[in-house]
């Protein structure tokens, strides 16, 4: 009996495919013993000293939970010396840490290190072609470019929106003091009790300040970056702002599992979308048809007002952008979507990291009154504002003298600045060698194979290997800050001890005769800080945050007091975030109690 051709077709269809699969197989098989088995034989990381733990098991929750983070660095550096390795996804992938600062220089200013391509694709995907995704000569022609838009004098014409939108905040606060409403107060469990309560209780109203600073956060970046209004202190239905926010919301529930099998085969994301991907496509829809027409806008008013020689008047970033974009040289500009996509970076890095320094300090300052009192005079003490009256934009003076006047009040300043060490909003950061390398230490370390490498000397890396630089763990160095700088432990706020209390309420003084560790050279930070990292990745927004705190805390201290409402824990995705102890599931909350502050 003779076989159809159709039948004999089918079985040399199936037979190539056959062969092509077991192909596949055996190169996949092939990668995964020399991932798992060959390459870390030679990894030099495998000499280096650091935690055991067996074949596939990982060490993240160690080093970036911030309830135990801290603990573990102080823990391992003084096992294994400042610079050691842990396991990445698991005894294949060895990871260098350090909390030398010689080698996070060099891993923070050397072009070998870069952001690695899984955390670009990431990126990309929501913020298009952002500084944040760039690497090498495109990140500096861009980062050249945006510059402007965060110099002193960009930042200080910012000041108004600062104001407006403190203000609006502390009007939205006053109405929910007198006017308490359900939807302000939504049913969850009850609150677990903080660790410290005042004695004779000034306020009683609750509210979740993370949710409404960040709402007042999103307007300015929104009216400061593109002169657009989202209102969202209002009510939060503008489409723009609720496409950025879902859009957000996405990215910080983390990649997951199924996220980093899409990001090395993205045809699965392309056949079988989830609900995360139509979420983000639909929101980058709405956010760049929006986005076009602004550009557009404002690139003619710009050229118009150029054409008729008139001095330039918008401030806000996007018009920088297209002015600085403008006279550069043509083979380097940007096209309006390139444009847009460094304004939704900006939203993405500059929102909810501002929102959370503030509402950071908010939340220290509801622990500790004293620090709170005394904070409060001082705001008061500026000449115009001597009578309890607020400090607002519309006040004898112009803001811009308010926010200088403001800018330079020492114990504010230490209060931001103490915050922002302790409580960074970024936990930390991770580069990727793209060269075999040898990194410079500054304290010595003994290797495995007892050989000691001196301070001076270079401990060798190799291409692919990950270094995690820990922002948190720097901020917290003993060599830097003194014994009291790990003092400050979040593992729960209801095992707090007395005594760890009283120490942080004076920290803060600590900023007015700074350390000499703590001053550049030997400290490259900005800000004498690790929080907004250093180098040619480092954050441009510092400026711009600070500030914007600054006013904050001036707009909203002498109208309220501040006391805490539950005992609240640290959470780290993307950003660290607050949640109310036990009640992760609730999403990030920080609940504090506020009341009207009378003299
Ligand atoms: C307290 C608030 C802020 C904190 C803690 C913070 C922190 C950081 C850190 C740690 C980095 C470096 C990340 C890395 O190297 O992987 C960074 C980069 C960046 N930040 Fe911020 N940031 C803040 C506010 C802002 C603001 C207000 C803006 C803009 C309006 C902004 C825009 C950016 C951009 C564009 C980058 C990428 C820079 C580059 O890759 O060249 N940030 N930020």
């Amino acid at each position: 009996m003779s076989t159809s051709p159709w039948l004999s077709l089918v079985l040399t269809v199936l037979k190539a495919c056959g062969i092509v699969f077991l192909l596949s197989l055996a190169r996949g098989l092939v990668w995964l013993i020399n991932l798992l088995l060959v390459a870390p034989i030679s990894d030099p990381l495998k000499n280096m000293q650091g935690p055991e733990g067996s074949a596939l098991q990982n060490h993240f929750r160690e080093v970036m939970d911030p309830s135990i983070s801290p603990d573990t660095h102080e823990n391992w550096s003084k096992a294994y010396g400042k610079t050691f390795r842990f396991n990445g996804f698991g005894k294949h992938d060895y990871r260098l840490m350090s909390l030398d600062f010689r080698v996070i220089s060099h891993i923070l200013n050397s072009p070998v290190y870069e952001k690695p391509w899984q955390t670009r694709t990431l990126l990309s995907r929501l913020l298009g072609r952002g500084v944040f995704a760039m690497e090498g000569e495109e990140h500096k022609t861009l980062r050249k470019l945006i510059m402007p838009a965060f110099s002193v004098q960009a930042v200080k014409a910012m000041t108004p929106i600062f104001f407006q939108k403190a203000e609006e905040l502390r009007d939205r606060w006053d109405t929910m003091i007198s006017h308490p409403t359900p939807s302000d107060s939504p049913a969850f469990p009850p609150l677990p009790p903080p660790p410290y309560s005042p004695p004779h209780s000034l306020a009683e109203t609750v509210i979740d300040i993370s949710h409404w600073i960040s709402r007042a956060t999103f307007d300015v970046i929104g009216l400061a970056g593109f002169d657009y209004h989202f209102h969202s202190l209002q009510d939060e239905s503008e489409e723009v702002y609720l496409a950025y926010r879902k859009m957000f919301n996405v990215a910080d529930k983390g990649p997951g599992l199924k996220g980093l099998l899409k990001l090395y085969f993205p045809i699965i994301d392309k056949l079988f979308p989830d609900e995360g991907s139509r979420t983000t496509d639909e929101s980058l829809r709405v956010i760049y048809e929006a986005g076009k027409q602004l550009v557009q806008s404002k690139k003619s008013a710009i050229l118009a007002e150029k054409a008729s020689a008139k001095e330039i008047k918008e401030k806000d970033i996007l018009s920088l952008l297209i002015k600085s974009n403008l006279s550069s040289d043509p083979s380097k500009r940007l096209s309006d979507a390139d444009l847009l996509d460094q304004l939704s970076t900006f939203l993405f890095a500059g929102s909810d990291s501002t929102s959370l320094a503030i509402s950071w300090c908010v939340h220290l300052l509801s622990l500790h009154p004293d620090v709170q009192t005394r904070l409060r005079d001082e705001i008061l003490s500026l000449s115009s504002c001597s009578s309890n009256s607020p400090l607002n934009a519309s006040s004898v003076h112009s803001p811009y003298a308010h926010a200088d006047a403001i800018d330079v009040l020492p114990f504010l300043d230490a209060v931001v600045r103490e915050t922002l060490r302790l409580c960074p909003p970024v936990h930390g950061t991770i580069r990727v060698a793209t060269r075999d390398d040898a990194i410079p230490i500054s304290s010595p370390i003994l290797l495995r194979n007892g050989t000691v490498v001196r301070a001076g000397e270079t401990i060798p890396i190799r291409k692919g290997s990950y270094v995690h630089v820990p922002i948190e763990a720097l901020n917290f160095s003993t060599d830097i800050w003194g014994d009291d700088a790990r003092t400050f432990k979040y593992v729960s706020s209801s095992f707090f001890p007395e005594g760890i209390l009283m120490i942080l309420v004076n920290r803060p003084d600590r900023w007015a005769s700074l350390p000499l560790q703590a001053r550049a050279p030997s400290h490259p930070g900005i800000a004498n800080l690790m929080t907004f990292s250093f180098g040619p990745h480092s954050c441009p927004g510092w400026k711009i945050s600070i500030l914007e705190t600054k006013v904050f805390l001036a707009t909203l201290l002498p109208h309220f007091v501040f006391e805490p409402a539950a005992d609240i824990q640290k959470f780290n995705a993307i950003l660290t975030r607050p949640y109310v102890y036990d009640q992760f599931e609730y999403g990030a909350r920080l609940p504090v109690k506020v009341g009207r502050y009378v003299v």
